[in-house]
């Protein structure tokens, strides 16, 4: 085997329902150690990938890997449970008549002693060794959820699949797990496939992201790359909300009342969409009716007037009418920052935080 031969690869995997094509041609690899995070909306047919992985579910075409090895096409196809691929869902069960060591202990082979053993060095990990020889039901959620970790990683799987493994916990439970999975899940080496709808989710854990749409794979890099190198405006909005000017380009030139924007390749007459992120509208003060000085970072200042501001915690989210075309645009600011509504204020935007984007109907 290659050194650098994926843990697990899949070549373009389709699967249909009713005609209806839920998985579309999806290729994906993954190395040893590695977390890779399917993310994308509701339906965009993540969780049918992860199944047809498991082998709990048929493709209609394309082709899986482990090691480099062939384990499923349409005709040739190793059982699930032969494919050293452990699993972790939502809606994990452990079972209630086993103790946590025994659930811990269930897939794995060989003499009890054994398997005792390993159990007890994975509840050791996950800090729950202490509860071995108590049942489920003693546990609080969090913990089983550990447990349910430990049971997964008992036999060593080459590969880790988890659908919104993390999605019943409350909010402080949570960042805590997904940590002591991260680490647990890298030490063995083991390559992960995690499927989330939560950008933040998926920008806390994967080492890379494969943004999903109507079943197929719009783009996929690391968490910062998709993040500021977004591929089309529903990518942006995906991981945040959106503010959008729509303009017309002339000469690879866009005219905005936040000034000009570069459109370099869109011929005269397109129009495209401007697409920033409200933390990056700066807001200036109306001095004495004349508005804010241009700067070439920022471009030319258009006025606003303040519809509603809130309080968020961290930052304050304020939302303008604005004076151009009567639109609406959102501006985060740290803090506290809670002008009254009416208040007029000029805006500009940081340039190098823009999108330009082709015009192809709405998000
Ligand atoms: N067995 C099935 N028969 C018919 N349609 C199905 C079947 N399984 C899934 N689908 C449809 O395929 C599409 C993709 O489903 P899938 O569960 O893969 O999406 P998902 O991205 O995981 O969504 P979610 O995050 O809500 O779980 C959905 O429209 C779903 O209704």
């Amino acid at each position: 085997m290659r050194p650098d031969t994926p843990r697990l690869e899949i070549r373009d995997l389709v699967r249909s329902y009713g005609g209806r094509r839920v998985v579309d041609d999806v290729s994906l690899s993954i190395q040893p150690g590695q977390v890779t995070c399917l993310l994308g909306p509701s339906g965009c047919g993540k969780s049918t990938t992860l199944r047809i992985i498991a082998g709990v579910e048929m493709q209609d075409a394309g082709e899986i890997f482990v090691d480099g090895n062939l384990i499923c096409d349409t005709v040739f196809r190793v059982p699930p449970e032969r494919r050293s691929i452990g699993l972790m869902f939502q809606d994990f069960a452990l079972f209630p008549h086993l103790t946590v060591a025994d659930n811990v202990a269930f897939g794995l082979s060989g003499p009890k002693p054994a398997r005792r053993a390993r159990a007890m060095e994975l509840l050791e990990r996950v800090s729950l060794a202490h509860y071995a020889d108590d049942y489920p039901h003693a546990l609080s959620g969090g913990e089983q959820q550990r447990v349910a970790l430990a049971r997964a990683l008992a036999p060593k799987p080459r590969i880790m699949l988890m659908d919104e493994p993390f999605s019943g916990l409350d909010n402080r439970l949570r960042d805590g797990i997904r940590d002591e999975t991260l680490t647990l899940l890298k030490e063995v080496d083991t390559a992960v496939l995690l499927v989330t709808h939560e950008p933040q989710e998926a920008m806390r854990m994967a080492d890379e992201i494969a943004l999903m749409r109507d079943g197929r794979i719009v783009q996929q890099g690391a968490p910062y790359n998709i993040y500021n190198a977004p591929v089309d405006k529903a990518a942006v909005a995906f991981f945040s909300d959106i503010n959008v000017i729509r303009g017309t380009v002339n000469g690879a030139l866009t005219e905005t009342p936040f000034g000009r924007f570069l459109a370099p390749g869109v011929p005269d007459g397109a129009e495209v969409d401007i697409v920033f992120r409200p933390q990056h509208v700066g807001i200036d003060f109306d001095r004495n009716g004349h508005g804010p000085n241009p700067t070439a970072r920022e471009g030319v200042a258009a006025r606003g007037v303040v519809e509603r501001a809130r309080f968020l915690g961290n930052e304050s989210l304020v939302e303008f009418r604005m004076d151009f075309d009567g639109s609406t645009l959102k501006a985060t600011v740290p803090n506290v920052f809670l002008p009254a509504r009416g208040t007029p204020l000029w805006l500009t935007v940081r340039r190098d935080r823009c999108f330009v984007f082709p015009a192809r109907g709405a998000v």
